[in-house]
């Protein structure tokens, strides 16, 4: 029997495997912020062990780092100690990290793809769960706790049960204003936060080759909010054409030699999953959550459902629960959602291509009275081109500040955060209950849709807007 893309991975990064054991992973490429390492780095210490492999280990300031002023001082105290920590154990274990003020910095999950750090048939791992994002390239990328942390820095390797796998075919093509993001929506919906969990996700499909790799990236970040530990979609042609030339991806005679590899990591054709869901990508349309996980979604163009819509009783009482927490009526057009706040950033949707779809839809239009726009680049290095193609320009005139680079607003774990009552419409992944602050409430949306309600001020499609005077 032939063997899937994750197995083919998996088993070419075997160091022990033993019955009833935790297979033993070897890891390419071991990604750090400042969250949850502080405590691996005490355990290392506290064991007089090493890390084994610094040079293929990487560090970035981007959870806690301010994104108006980059060099203000934290205000909160722990927080800013936590922030320092990163920088204080990178150094004192000989391991690179980018601060603030280096080119190269960014959310982790955007910066390792634009560094050309992240290849075809790679194991990497990383102090989050969001590097399910890197799992685009065709690389088993995983999650992992603080624990994890310290055995991946100490042995280079990652004790883990082998998941199922899961195919998810998205066939038939994007409609028009219809992005990535609303893929990732559809599906959770569909198949519910759970739907994927102990299983590896690989995304296959019409829908899915048409992707850009931004897109693909997306698709793969959310891919943990229906419960798996890993999304990947097999490498192609988009994908190294992405890769090649950048600063960490082979060059010369390695290049060719990692391609001719490269080519060979997709699944046999007869490779069995433990799992297959179908979509048909030509009926997606922009979807917006209406509720507080991921799953709790809707097309645009619909409704806030009824809680007796929902057969399963848990799911019956989740969504009485989330629709009391975001003061929703059933029965309410989404459109009327009314929002004061838009949050275009992130490890989702953070990158050029986003920025680029905000941009289309803000030229020659305003943000609305009484609504403010948090726009925040997945890293420097977008930020610089999103200068470079004059899009700060269009932001500035539409009323946007382009910030520097960070987590931000995506979750009040610094100091970026809204106030109880405030709500959003947001490009990153979550909307739990005080997700972006106590008592704010989120709706996840595609950037198109995030820029389109702050011109609006509720939420709405770009399809909703008036045409512009100058530019049709
Ligand atoms: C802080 C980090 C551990 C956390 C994660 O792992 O997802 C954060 O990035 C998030 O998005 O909530
Ligand atoms: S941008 Fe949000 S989801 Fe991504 S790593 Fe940062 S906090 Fe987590």
């Amino acid at each position: 029997m032939g063997q899937t893309l994750a197995e083919k991975v998996w088993r070419s990064h075997l160091v022990r495997s033993a019955p009833g054991e935790p297979d033993l992973l070897y890891v390419d490429l071991h990604l750090l912020h400042e969250v949850n390492t502080p405590i691996a780095f005490d355990g290392l210490r506290a064991a007089g062990r090493t890390v084994r492999r610094p040079d293929l280990t990487l560090g970035t300031e981007d959870h806690l780092v301010p994104t108006v002023d980059l060099f203000q001082r934290i205000e909160d105290p722990a927080m800013r100690r936590q922030a320092a920590l990163l920088a204080e154990n990178c150094a004192e274990f000989g391991i690179e990290v980018y601060r603030a003020g280096d080119r190269q910095r960014g959310i982790v999950h955007v910066i390792a793809p634009e560094l050309g750090l992240v290849h075809p048939g790679m194991t990497v791992v990383c102090c989050d769960s969001h590097t399910t994002t890197l799992g685009a390239f065709g690389a088993l990328a995983f999650g992992i706790g603080t624990s994890q942390v310290e055995h991946v820095l100490a042995t280079q390797t990652l004790p883990m049960t082998r998941p199922r796998t899961m195919r998810v075919t998205v066939t038939g093509t994007l409609a028009d204003g219809v992005y990535a993001k609303d893929l990732i929506l559809a599906l959770i919906a569909r198949i519910g936060t759970a739907g994927a969990q102990g299983h590896i996700v690989e995304y296959q499909g019409s829908a899915i080759d048409a992707l850009s790799m931004e897109g693909r990236m997306t698709v793969c970040n959310m891919t943990v909010e229906a419960g798996s530990r890993a999304g990947m979609v097999a490498p192609d042609e988009k994908t190294f054409a992405y890769l090649e030339g950048r600063p960490h991806a082979p060059a010369g005679d390695a290049w060719e030699a990692e391609l001719a590899y490269w080519r060979t990591l997709r699944s046999d054709e007869d490779a069995v999953f433990d799992k297959e869901v179908v979509l048909d990508g030509s009926t997606i349309a922009p979807y917006v959550t209406w509720g507080t996980n991921p799953g709790q979604a809707a097309p645009l163009d619909g409704v806030v459902p009824h809680p007796s819509s929902f057969a399963d009783p848990q799911e019956r009482a989740a969504a009485e629960r989330a629709l009391g927490y975001m003061a929703l009526e059933p029965g309410t057009s989404l459109r009327d959602v009314e929002i004061d706040t838009v949050f275009i950033g992130s490890c989702t949707n953070g990158r050029i291509e986003d920025l680029r779809a905000a941009a289309d839809v803000l030229r020659g239009r305003k943000v609305a009275d009484g609504v403010e726009v948090v726009l925040v680049p997945g890293s420097d290095t977008v930020r610089a081109q999103a200068v470079e193609e004059g899009l700060d320009e269009v932001f500035t005139a539409a009323g946007v500040r382009l910030r520097t680079a960070g987590c931000s607003l995506c979750a009040a774990v610094n100091e970026d955060r809204l106030r109880p009552g405030q709500r959003a419409a947001s490009t990153s992944n979550r909307n739990f209950e005080g997700r972006q602050g106590k008592g704010a409430r989120t709706h996840i949306v595609a950037p198109a849709v995030a820029a389109a309600s702050a011109v609006a001020g509720h939420l709405a499609s770009p399809a909703d807007l008036a045409p512009r005077k100058d530019i049709g």
